[in-house]
């Protein structure tokens, strides 16, 4: 299988973009359709890898699914194997991607017990599944953790409303205990909730499906229980993530490029994060255009101290935009230090820049100061392995910018997340070649 990218570096790129749905909402909403045994229909799913493989597991597991249009899937949970749980096939296919965790919440909700083998994702540093489990002890499950098999298992007959504290603002895993609440008996109250806009999309559509969530938006969400859930009909939110990426990709290649209908009032302060590193944008209608930039000089704080940009829980700036604010601060006028404070391993593709001639200073695990270049000096292409998702679309963005021939292998793990993106990239002039 052809698993890398050849990029001739160095071209401006012209044109519109499109964003796919986005992956992470698209996950918890896969997982939301165990909870009703009526058809669910969900329309702009992204056509990447970790996704594919959720709606796969799905089939696999009794729920029918039928592909209604090219982005558009039925999902009816009917009957659902319980036997598949204990197969092989389960344990390798569960096990390839962080979403299919959110897959537990439901299960357990509808027919009182779970298993899950610890699940993939990024390895981007200790990935911790303590809030979803101790979120569902709460609810009255009896969870355990079997390390020599490496699955997690749940048990519930009786599921019972509570005032729950969440040891964490964990995304996954307030998905995964809304999910749990919302067949429970009696009243849950989630404090320290995630309220990120794929979690309020995951509300609002349990609710339409008749669940009773209040606090959507907030940090802190009351669920009233309700016997049963119906079908209902949902669109996915375009990737912000995604949005970010291409804003990246426009400034650090010099490029002028219309991202479309990117529901700008979602994107919460991912816009401005750009601007601060001196980015223009302009929203046009709900399109961001970004024009060809030769010059953007990062911002000082208004003490004039150097700027710092750190990950936080939203509404704070999303940990999956860190590595590719780092990549275009290479080429900007000033410094800035990237703080990723939630993930451990994240920050360690920065060698790979390095040796394309960036200025970075790596701090330490989780801190990096960048030393722009302010396009005095072109990075250099070279061959290189993409680690994670994110680091890997960053580094195809530097190729993208850099004098030369670059090649990018291990590209699945961009592929995982990213739909398309070699065809999509060449519509906007892009040089790229699958080997
Ligand atoms: C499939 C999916 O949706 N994956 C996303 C989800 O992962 P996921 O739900 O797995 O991530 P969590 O929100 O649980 O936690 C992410 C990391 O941040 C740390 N943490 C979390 C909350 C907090 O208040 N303090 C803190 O330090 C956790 O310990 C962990 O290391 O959310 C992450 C954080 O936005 C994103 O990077 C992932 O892309
Ligand atoms: C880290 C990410 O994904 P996952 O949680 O699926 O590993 C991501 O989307 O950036």
């Amino acid at each position: 299988m052809k698993n890398a990218f050849v990029i001739q570096g160095g071209k401006p790129l012209k044109g519109e973009i499109v964003p796919q749905g986005a992956k992470n909402e698209a996950l918890q909403i896969l997982s939301a359709v165990l909870l009703t045994s009526e058809p669910v229909t969900i329309s702009n799913i992204p056509d990447i890898k970790d996704v594919n493989k959720l709606i796969e597991l799905l089939g696999d597991m009794g729920v029918i699914v039928e592909r209604v249009s090219e982005d558009t899937y039925r999902f009816q949970a009917k009957d659902i194997n319980t036997n598949f749980f204990q197969s092989e096939e389960f344990k390798s296919k569960g096990g390839s991607l962080r979403g299919s965790i959110m897959i537990v919440g439901p299960l357990l909700a509808r027919f009182g017990k779970a298993s899950i083998p610890k699940p993939g994702g990024d390895k981007i540093g200790r990935r911790r599944l303590d809030t979803h489990f101790l979120g569902f002890e709460k609810l009255g499950a009896r969870f355990n953790y079997n390390p020599e098999d490496g699955f997690y298992n749940v048990d519930a007959s009786d599921l019972r409303g509570t005032y729950i504290l969440l040891d964490e603002a964990s995304v996954t895993g307030t998905a995964n205990v809304v999910m749990a609440a919302v067949l429970a008996k009696g009243t849950t109250t989630i404090y320290n909730a995630a309220c990120e806009p794929y979690l309020q999309q995951l509300c609002k559509m349990l609710n339409r499906m008749g669940a009773k969530i209040s606090g959507i938006g907030s940090n802190l969400l009351t669920i009233e229980g309700v016997t049963e859930l119906k079908g209902t009909e949902h669109r996915m939110l375009p990737d912000m993530i995604e949005i970010g990426s291409f804003i990246g990709l426009a400034a650090m290649t010099g490029s002028e490029i219309t991202i479309k209908n990117v529901q700008y009032k979602e994107l919460g302060m991912i816009p401005d994060v750009f601007r601060r590193l001196g980015i223009k944008l302009e929203l046009r209608g709900d399109d961001i255009y970004i024009p060809a930039q030769s010059h953007y000089e990062i911002e000082t704080f208004i003490d004039g101290s150097i700027m710092t940009i750190a990950d936080a829980p939203w509404p704070g700036f999303t940990p999956d935009l860190l590595s590719i604010v780092l990549v275009v601060a290479i080429q900007a006028k000033g410094s800035v230090l990237i703080h990723q404070k939630m993930f451990e391993s994240r920050l360690f593709f920065v060698d790979k820049l390095l040796d394309m001639g960036a200025q970075i200073i790596l701090c330490d695990p989780h801190r990096a100061t960048v030393i722009g270049l302010d396009n005095q000096v072109k990075l250099r292409g070279i061959s290189m392995t993409s680690p994670d998702i994110r680091a890997g679309v960053s580094l195809l963005i530097a190729a993208l910018s850099a004098q030369g021939q670059s090649t990018i292998y291990n590209i699945e793990q961009i592929e995982r997340g990213y739909q398309h993106i070699d065809k999509r990239l060449k519509a906007l002039g892009a040089d790229i070649t699958r080997i």
